[in-house]
């Protein structure tokens, strides 16, 4: 595949929306690697969460950086990638996209009793569904400006998945209609 057919894509959003979820699958399909983003967090940003406190823009800050050098690798490997994390405030994914114009936000989003019923359901994870109005008071919503596409999780993972893939495909297809900057507005039809 041509260079440009390899996308550097970050799914974004808040914890349970279904960034792993999505990530994993999306990869798979785009034939990347992927990295769970959650696993670059220091042990004591994991601890932190475990004792239902929200991490400050100081603990991420090293986390950030991890993901950065993950995206950098993947772009000197020309190979591309997805990986999730959360990025939930502007100036973080704004640390993300200096790595690349050509790193790409699939910003995961839904009702909020939606994504807190399917954090209740989830198992063996350690964030717990009481920090979810921490990071929903956290979370600074895709700009216009921004290089990503905000994908609605109200479907199944598998329509999720599609919705996120076509964003995604749009902007790297040569000569897509649109491609570059500002949010797309994807929904289940
Ligand atoms: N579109 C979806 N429909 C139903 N359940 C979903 C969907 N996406 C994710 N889930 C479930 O919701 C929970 C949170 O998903 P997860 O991928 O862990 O989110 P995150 O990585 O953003 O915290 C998991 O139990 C997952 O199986
Ligand atoms: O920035 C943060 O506060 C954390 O990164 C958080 O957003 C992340 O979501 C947790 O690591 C839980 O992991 P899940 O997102 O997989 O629930």
């Amino acid at each position: 595949m041509p260079d440009r057919a390899r996308p550097l894509v970050v799914v974004t959003g808040v914890s349970g929306s279904g960034k792993s979820t999505v990530g994993r699958a999306l990869a798979g399909r785009l034939g990347v690697p992927y990295e769970e983003g959650d696993d670059l967090h220091p042990p004591e940003n994991i601890a932190k969460m475990e004792a239902g406190a929200p991490l400050t823009d100081r603990d991420r800050e090293p986390w950030l950086d991890r993901v950065a050098a993950w995206l950098g690798g993947r772009l000197q490997d020309g190979g591309g990638g997805v990986v999730a994390c959360s990025g939930l405030k502007r100036r973080y994914r704004d640390r993300l996209a200096a790595v690349s114009p050509r790193v790409f936000f699939v910003h995961l989003h839904g009702p909020v009793e939606l994504i807190a019923g399917r954090m209740a359901a989830r198992r063996g994870h350690f964030m717990p569904p009481a920090l979810l109005r921490s990071q929903v008071a956290a979370l600074e919503p895709l700009a216009p400006d921004e290089h990503g596409a905000a994908v609605s999780v109200e479907g199944t993972p598998e329509e999720t998945v599609a919705l996120a893939l076509r964003a995604v495909r749009q902007r790297h297809s040569p000569g897509a209609a649109g491609e570059g900057r500002g949010p797309g507005p994807e929904a289940p039809e």
